[in-house]
């Protein structure tokens, strides 16, 4: 039996943003601004010998040109964005993230202190 544990790493993008698709009068179409937290989280074995599932800088490394295409930037601009809710973002970003980071095991968006969402990959047919 291998030991599997799971871990993670924080980030925080400054990023503007409005929601095309709400009702009329709706706040979230206007143009308004979030520090969104984004939490990525990576499952493993545990490397015997060093005493970890990966390197935490090994995490922010794959996620580095990510964060680059998000930070400071109108995420509607984004394409794949153009609708930028927490949920598409997460999808978004684990659509980008994951071929470089497979491992990947969560992406968690938090858009405000109270609001947000998590995504832990696409889910096979059922049989
Ligand atoms: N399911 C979703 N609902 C909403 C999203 C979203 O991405 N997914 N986004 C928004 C807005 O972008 C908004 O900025 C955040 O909404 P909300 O939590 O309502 O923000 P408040 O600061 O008003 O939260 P309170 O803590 O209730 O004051 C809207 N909905
Ligand atoms: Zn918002």
């Amino acid at each position: 039996m291998t030991t599997q544990l799971e871990i993670h790493k924080q980030f925080t993008i400054e990023a503007a943003h409005r929601l095309p698709h709400v009702p009329e009068g709706h706040k979230c179409a206007r143009l308004h601004g979030h520090s969104f937290g984004i939490e990525l989280r990576v499952r493993g074995p545990l490397d015997p010998t060093l005493g970890w599932v990966m390197d935490f800088a090994d995490i922010k490394s794959a996620f580095k040109p990510i964060y680059d295409r998000l930070d400071h930037h109108y995420l509607n601009d984004i394409p794949g964005l153009e609708n930028p809710t927490s949920e598409r973002l997460a999808v978004w970003i684990w659509e980008q993230l994951v071929p470089a980071l497979p491992q990947l095991s969560a992406v968690i968006i938090r858009e405000t202190c109270t609001s947000g969402c998590e995504y832990r990959g696409p889910v096979g047919p059922t049989a």
